[in-house]
């Protein structure tokens, strides 16, 4: 879900206002625990000044987050000052006594200008570019070359014959991505004049016959993030255009968070949502398995203080589980103290963020652990070449699935996919090319299916692809569209023009239990495309 800054904002403010309420209850509780504790007998002092010490870590961590940090720096204060007694097991004098119930006093008095700090410094995101592509080529082949790779892989695009026309262009609409052709007169310096009147950098791509250092410099000085040598491999830039447009597709983070502090918790799923990560927020720690199986967080960020059971023996808890330990795990916590916090560490987790943190800072701080969590999850299950899943995991996804449409009724279809003589490929043109043409395949599936689909290289050139919520029927038209899609891609290498197809076979999983028995189906369907003619799409006889 993601919020309007507008609605953030007033969803913030309630909080605010909320928590400035709590405080007007709290503040007093406080201070007459404060005032009562050099009266406290000898036998329960200890107790009272535990509880005393616990309330004002609560209040150190939570105060700033909601503006109010002089009120958190004096809480942080009387903390300190307290633990120092209890650990030292030493009862203050009296004017020791007095200068703490005047802290206390102090930090109960709520400052004005304390609460009419900064509400919020949440992050504004920026309005996403759109998804349209501007090419701008004088050589004529190179322009048809790249349009006839834009259109297959369906990439609305628009295209430029000189630098003005794109400049023009972009005033009106800022495109998701520039591709340039480098060797056209004076392009660098039309890029670079071009890049200098935008608020942010373009995404630029450019297309060059010099692979000499200094067009490579000069080409990251214009602010490009590719270069592609000439004669172009269509299936790169392809990539390049992809991640860059996949970087705002890309699905959203998610993170889970547990903290008793229901007020506070919520301010930061609210600053996090309103940075495009998806939260939820775990109030019972007892649920945490239920919700990780349902929520399949990139990372979980764990109060350390709780009542029920503290956050790094929940962190053990979870680390018992072989599933989740690649999640990071990341204590939000008022904890300043180096050495609890390593003591937190060595049980379980992974690191520290200490409370209060800015909105701005927490955002920047998750949004990096979970890019990074992403990127080594995908690395562990993807296929190096194409970015697939690899064969194991589109097998247990395909189970996944099978038991999630068993609860649904939901149909779902299985397709088995493999590149046509693509021996002759390998041997006509060399193993290089063959791969080129299994990551083009690649590509042009994941641009072609929905998000939701599972996309695996099942073998050297054979893809199991599993389409939930998809009807045979349905499976049939998509993958049908798709293969005259990928017959129309040409293919350059030895500057000979090739194309190249694949055969499919289709089942369903109705009615089966069994994910080798619903592959199986499938090969032999793709086992009847190949043997009536290749080039072609087939239902599994049972589902016919
Ligand atoms: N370039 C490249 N080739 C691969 C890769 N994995 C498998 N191959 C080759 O793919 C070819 C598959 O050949 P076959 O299974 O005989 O089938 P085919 O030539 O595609 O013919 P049909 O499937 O019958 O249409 C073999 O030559 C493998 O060496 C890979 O990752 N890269």
């Amino acid at each position: 879900m993601t919020i309007s800054p507008a609605d953030l904002q007033q969803q913030l403010d309630t909080l605010r206002l909320a928590y400035l309420e709590r405080l007007q209850q709290d503040l007093p509780l406080l201070l007459q625990l404060a005032q009562a504790l050099p009266d406290t007998p000898a036998d329960s002092w200890q107790h009272q000044a535990t509880e005393l010490a616990t309330k004002l870590h609560t209040l150190a961590g939570s105060a700033g987050t909601f503006g109010f940090a002089r009120l958190g720096e004096n809480a942080k204060l009387a903390e300190q000052q307290l633990k120092q007694w209890l650990d030292t097991d030493a009862k203050p004098d009296a004017d020791s006594y007095s200068s703490f119930i005047a802290t206390i006093t102090r930090l109960t008095r709520l400052d004005e200008t304390d609460t009419a700090a900064a509400v919020s410094d949440a992050a504004i995101a920026p309005e996403p570019a759109a998804a349209i592509i501007y090419l701008c080529c004088a050589d004529k082949a190179l322009q048809e070359q790249i349009s006839v790779m834009l259109d297959i892989f369906g990439y609305a695009n628009r295209q430029f014959a000189d630098f003005n026309a794109l400049r023009a262009a972009i005033v009106l609409q800022r495109p998701a991505v520039v591709i340039a052709d480098a060797d056209q007169p004076d392009a660098l310096a039309q890029l670079k004049i071009i890049q200098s009147e935008q608020a942010t950098i373009l995404p630029l791509l450019l297309v060059g016959a010099n692979t000499d250092f200094n067009s490579y410099l000069n080409a990251v000085r214009i602010g490009a993030i590719g270069y592609y040598s000439r004669p172009l491999n269509t299936t790169e830039l392809e990539a390049g255009v992809r991640k860059q447009l996949s970087v705002a597709e890309r699905e959203p983070f998610r993170v889970m968070l547990v903290d008793d502090d229901q007020m506070l918790a919520q301010h930061y799923a609210l600053v996090l949502q309103q940075g495009g990560l998806m939260v939820e927020i775990l109030p019972q720690p007892a649920h945490i398995f239920d919700a990780l199986n349902r929520f399949h967080p990139d990372v979980i960020l764990l109060d350390v203080n709780m009542p029920f059971c503290t956050g790094p023996e929940l962190a053990q808890l979870v680390r018992l589980q072989q599933s989740w330990l690649g999640v990071p795990i990341i204590y939000l916590s008022s904890e300043t103290d180096s050495e609890q916090q390593l003591a937190a560490l060595i049980k379980a987790g992974d690191d520290f963020i200490t409370k209060p943190i800015s909105d701005t800072a927490l955002l920047v701080a998750v949004f990096a652990r979970a890019q990074r969590a992403r990127q080594l999850a995908e690395i562990m299950t993807r296929d190096s070449l194409t970015g697939l899943l690899q064969h194991a995991h589109i097998k247990e996804r395909l189970v996944l699935e099978m038991l999630r449409a068993g609860r649904s009724a939901q149909p779902v279809s299985v397709v088995m996919l493999d590149i046509d003589h693509f021996k002759k490929v390998n041997d006509n043109y060399g193993h290089l090319v063959g791969d080129q043409v299994i990551a083009s395949l690649a590509n042009l599936l994941k641009q072609q299916l929905r998000k939701t689909d599972l996309v695996g290289r099942y073998g050297g050139e054979e893809f199991l692809l599993v389409l939930p919520d998809c009807t045979l029927q349905r499976a049939f038209e998509v993958i049908e569209q798709i293969r005259e899609l990928f017959a129309g891609l040409p293919f350059i290498a030895n500057e000979q023009r090739f194309f190249c197809s694949f055969s499919a076979g289709i089942s369903a999983i109705t009615g089966c239990n069994n994910a080798d028995v619903v592959i199986e189906k499938a090969d032999q369907a793709l086992y009847k495309a190949k043997t009536s003619g290749r080039n072609r799409v087939t239902l599994a006889p049972s589902a016919l």
